[in-house]
């Protein structure tokens, strides 16, 4: 009998990663009819899983929870790696591609700690290091202090219950992936701005792989594609880095794609924001709203881009 396909699949080790690398395997499997020892994980030690005390930010941006899976990609080690797409940058490496974006899951961020945004006590301090979140929260409450909180969901909600913040925000999909689906208030993504690709799990493998890209295919699902490609391509027409507070949220209307952007000034003072409603084809589309959005920022807002990370 001819050996089994097989196939490496690579994943940060923490509790969330493993989570979306457990439901990446199984899709593999119910979609190709393979067995669950056919894909093998394997957990690779990402640097950004090495520091915790540090905003992501000031250490080195998204690359930290790339650039180690990305090297045992290309050096054959594994064959494909699993991503949360929002913290993958937007410029990769040539020899890498997007092999399957997984149904997406609720973009919503939920709130921890208050039961609306509205009824956090005056003065009191939230945790957060997201830029995003930051600005967000500052432009709606500029009474409220940001203090910086870090480290996987399980740590972050300890810090809460600890005290080191009174509220604090993580993402509904985190939280749905980790069995943690019902603590906190969903914030309306309409009102609350998700990050780029928030709640999309993609799979990445060796551009010329084609074997692998095949195996990839049958589990991508092409309108979480299609979103996610247009929000990392507004990233991209942004410049957008870690340091860049970027919210956005697309939703579909009929077969058209409609992105809703904003950008913020990092004490949250400023908010610009803008929208467009386009073929999901058009990957100029959200360049040119990204264009709008900083044609529209002062100097020092539009400073804050530019820088690709
Ligand atoms: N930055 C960490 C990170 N990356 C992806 C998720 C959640 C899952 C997702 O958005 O796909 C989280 C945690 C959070 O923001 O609460």
């Amino acid at each position: 009998m001819p050996s089994k396909p097989s196939l490496r699949l690579g994943t940060r080790r923490s509790p969330l990663a493993l989570a979306q690398a457990h439901e990446a395997r199984a899709r593999l499997c119910a979609a190709l009819g393979w067995d669950e020892d056919q894909v093998e994980l394997v957990l690779v030690i990402a640097s950004g899983d090495k520091i915790q005390d540090r905003p992501l930010a000031d250490i080195g941006g998204k690359a930290l929870w790339t650039r180690e899976l990305d090297k045992w990609l290309v050096e054959g080690r594994i064959d494909a790696a699993v991503h949360s797409m929002k913290d993958v940058e937007t410029l990769r490496p040539e020899a890498i591609a997007i092999g399957a974006i997984l149904p997406r899951a609720d973009k919503a961020d939920v709130l921890l700690g208050a039961r609306s945004l509205g009824a956090i006590p005056q003065g009191s301090r939230v945790g957060t290091s997201a830029p995003r979140r930051a600005a967000q929260l500052l432009n709606a409450r500029p009474d409220l202090e940001v203090v910086g909180i870090r480290g996987n969901v399980a740590t972050r909600m300890a810090k809460l219950q600890a005290g080191e913040a009174d509220a604090t925000f993580l993402a509904a999909a985190g939280l749905a992936r980790l069995g943690e689906g019902t603590v906190g208030t969903r914030l309306d993504p309409e009102e609350w701005l998700p990050a780029p690709a928030q709640a999309a799990i993609g799979l990445e493998c060796r551009a010329g792989d084609q074997e692998t890209r095949e195996f990839l295919q049958a589990i991508d699902h092409a309108p979480s594609r299609e979103e996610v490609l247009a929000e990392r391509a507004l990233l991209e027409g942004l410049g957008g880095s870690c340091h860049s507070p970027i919210a956005a949220l697309t939703r579909r209307e009929g077969q058209r794609l409609h992105l809703t952007a904003a950008i913020f000034s990092p004490d949250g003072s400023i908010r610009i924001a803008g929208e467009s409603l386009f073929e999901p084809a058009d990957v100029d589309a959200p360049r040119k709203l990204a264009q709008e959005l900083l044609a529209e920022a002062p100097e020092h807002v539009a400073a804050h881009f530019g820088i690709a990370g």
